[in-house]
C-alpha cells in the first residue's frame, strides 16, 4: 500500500530538487557558452587562415609575374652585353615595384651568375648546388617552382626562392631565373595579426619545409615538418580544416586552421591558444557559478530552516498530543476513582446516587418499573471482631466480586457499596419478582462461598437483601422513598432471621 511521504520529507526533496535544478542548469549554460565560444573562434581561426592564405597567394604570384617577363627576355633577347644590360635595368625596377622582392636573378645553365637587379653585379659566384637550379636543371616543367628557404650569400637574408626554367631555342635547359622574397615580408604581415600572447602562424611548403612562422626564430625556416601534429593533420584532414593540437614545443593547445594555397604548393597554419580563448568565459563562468553557488546556500538555507521548524512544530503538536492523551487518562481515572469503590471496585456512593437519580427520572418518564436490591452482610460486626478489620475488609472485597459477577449483567444495571457492609444493586426495567429471583442467586452465592464464619449461625458468612421497585403506574414519589421501602425490606429480612431477601411486602422467600 503507497504511503504517501512525509511533509517534512516532502519539503526537503522539493528544496534538494531546486537546488540541484540550479546547479544543473547553471552547468549546462556554462557548456553551452563555451562550446559557442569555441565555434566562434574555430570560424576566426579559419578566417585568419584564409586571409594569411590569400596573402601568400597574392605575394608569390606578383613574384612569378615578375619572373615570366624576366624567362621571356632571356629566351628572345638572349644575354648578350646589350640585352643584359636592359634586363638589369629591368630587374632593379621589378625589385623596387615589389615590397616583398629581396633581388632577382639570372643564371645560365652552368649555375654562373648572368646577370641579378643589384647595383653591382658580382663576378665569379655559381648558385649551381641550389636546390632550385638543379630542380629545373633536372626537371622540364616550366611552371614556377617554389624552393625550400635559402640564406642569401650576399646580405644574409632569409630568403624563399621563387624560380623559373630558361629553355635554349631547342628546348635544352638553358639557365634559371630566380626572385626572392624576403622571410621578412612574410613575418612583418604576421606580426600585425591579432593572435592573442600564446597564438601561432606559419607558413609551410607542401612537402613539409617551414617558410616562415610567428612566433618568429631564425632556426625554425627551412625545418622540416613532417613529424609535427600539425603536418598531420593538414595531410590527414586538408586541404581546409581545423583541429585541436596539443603543441609538442610549448605544450600550448591550440585551436588550429589550416589552408592549402590556392595556385601553389604551401599551406598556412593559424592557431589560437584555447586557454586564451576561454580566459573570458573561464572568467564569467566563475562569477555567475559565485552567483549560482550563493543562491544555491541561500534556497539551502531557507529550506533547512523551514524544515527545522516543521521537525519542531511536528514534535510540538506530538507532545501535545502526548499531553492531551496522558491528561484524557489521568481524567478517566479520577473519574473512575471518583465514581469507584476503592475496595470493593463496584461504585461508590456518590455514582450510586447519581444513577439512581437519571434512572428514576427515566422510569417515570417512560412508566417503565426500577428495582432496588439493599443488601447488608451478616453479623458483620462479629466478623471483625473475631478476624480481624483485613480479613474484614478482604471478605467485602470477596462478596463485591460475586454481586458483581451476577448483578450487573445489563447495560443500565448497576452495583455499588452503599456504606459500610451494606451493598445495593440498581435494576431498570426490571420488577420485584426478577429482582428478588436475583436477590436470591446473590444471597444463595454469598451462601455457597463459605466464607467461614464462627460468630454467624450456620457458621458461614451469608447476606440478607431487601428488595423493592417502582410499578409503572405507580404514582411519582422520591427515589429517597424508593431506598426506604427497600430498607424497610431488608430490615424485615433482618428481623426474620437473617440470610434471607425480603420484598417490601416483608415476605420472606428463602429460609
Ligand atoms: N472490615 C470492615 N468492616 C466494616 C466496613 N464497613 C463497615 N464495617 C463494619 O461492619 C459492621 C456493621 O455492624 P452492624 O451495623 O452492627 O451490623 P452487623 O454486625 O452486620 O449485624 P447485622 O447487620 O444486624 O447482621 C461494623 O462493625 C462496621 O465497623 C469495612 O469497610 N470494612
Amino acid at each position: 500500500m503507497f504511503r504517501r511521504p512525509s511533509i517534512i520529507f516532502r519539503t526537503t526533496a522539493f528544496v534538494a530538487v531546486v537546488c540541484l535544478a540550479l546547479v544543473a542548469l547553471d552547468c549546462w549554460n556554462s557548456w553551452q557558452s563555451r562550446t559557442v565560444q569555441l565555434k566562434q573562434m574555430s570560424v576566426a581561426t579559419a578566417n585568419l587562415a584564409r586571409a594569411m592564405a590569400q596573402q601568400a597567394d597574392d605575394t608569390i604570384k606578383e613574384t612569378d609575374t615578375a619572373l615570366i617577363g624576366v624567362v621571356e627576355r632571356v629566351e628572345y633577347d638572349g644575354t648578350g652585353p646589350a640585352a643584359l644590360e636592359r634586363l638589369h635595368k629591368v630587374l632593379a625596377m621589378r625589385v623596387a615595384e615589389l615590397p616583398q622582392l629581396d633581388a632577382i636573378h639570372v643564371y645560365d645553365k652552368e649555375g654562373n651568375w648572368v646577370v641579378n637587379s643589384r647595383k653591382v653585379q658580382p663576378q665569379n659566384l655559381n648558385n649551381a648546388e641550389r636546390e632550385y637550379f638543379i630542380f629545373h636543371r633536372d626537371h622540364e616543367d616550366r611552371g614556377p617552382h617554389i624552393g625550400i628557404p635559402v640564406k642569401s650569400r650576399t646580405n644574409g637574408k632569409l630568403l624563399v626562392p621563387v624560380s623559373r626554367r630558361i629553355d635554349n631555342p631547342d628546348g635544352s635547359f638553358g639557365g634559371v631565373a630566380l626572385a626572392t622574397i624576403d622571410v621578412e615580408f612574410f613575418t612583418r604581415f604576421y606580426d600585425s595579426l591579432d593572435i592573442g600572447q600564446a597564438g601561432a602562424v606559419a607558413l609551410i611548403l607542401d612537402t613539409g619545409t617551414m617558410m616562415t612562422r610567428r612566433p618568429f626564430s631564425p632556426e625554425m625556416v627551412g625545418r622540416n615538418m613532417l613529424d609535427t601534429s600539425l603536418y598531420r593533420a593538414y595531410r590527414t584532414l586538408g586541404p581546409v580544416g581545423t583541429a585541436e593540437i596539443k603543441s609538442a614545443q610549448d605544450g600550448v593547445t591550440r585551436l588550429n586552421s589550416f589552408r592549402r594555397l590556392s595556385n601553389y604548393p604551401l599551406f598556412v597554419g593559424a592557431a589560437l591558444s584555447k586557454d586564451e580563448i576561454l580566459a573570458e568565459w573561464w572568467n564569467e563562468t566563475l562569477w555567475h557559478t559565485g552567483g549560482v553557488v550563493l543562491l544555491v546556500l541561500i534556497v539551502g538555507s531557507v529550506g533547512w530552516r523551514l524544515v527545522r521548524q516543521m521537525e519542531l512544530q511536528n514534535k510540538t503538536e506530538a507532545e501535545l498530543r502526548g499531553a492531551r492523551d496522558a491528561l484524557e487518562k489521568l481524567n478517566k481515572t479520577l473519574n473512575t476513582l471518583a465514581m469507584e469503590d476503592g475496595l470493593t471496585g463496584l461504585a461508590n456512593r456518590r455514582q450510586f446516587d447519581v444513577t439512581l437519580d437519571t434512572e428514576f427520572s427515566r422510569a417515570m418518564r417512560d412508566a417503565s418499573t426500577l428495582a432496588l436490591i439493599l443488601l447488608d452482610v451478616d453479623c458483620f460486626k462479629q466478623y471483625n471482631d473475631i478476624y480481624g478489620h483485613t480479613a474484614g475488609d478482604e471478605c467485602l472485597q470477596t462478596i463485591g466480586r460475586t454481586i458483581s459477577n451476577l448483578a450487573a449483567r445489563r447495560p443500565g444495571d448497576l452495583a455499588a457499596r452503599y456504606g459500610g457492609e451494606e451493598l445495593a444493586v440498581l435494576l431498570p426495567n426490571t420488577d420485584v419478582a426478577a429482582a428478588a429471583v436475583l436477590a436470591e442467586k446473590i444471597r444463595s452465592a454469598v451462601r455457597d462461598l463459605e466464607i467461614v464464619h464462627a460468630g454467624a449461625p450456620d457458621g458461614f458468612v451469608t447476606l440478607s437483601a431487601g428488595v423493592d421497585a417502582l410499578s409503572p403506574a405507580g404514582t411519582r414519589q422520591p427515589p429517597k422513598e424508593l431506598i426506604q421501602a427497600a430498607d424497610r425490606a431488608l430490615y424485615a429480612a433482618k428481623m426474620n432471621g437473617r440470610n434471607r431477601v425480603c420484598t417490601a411486602a416483608d415476605r420472606p422467600t428463602a429460609e
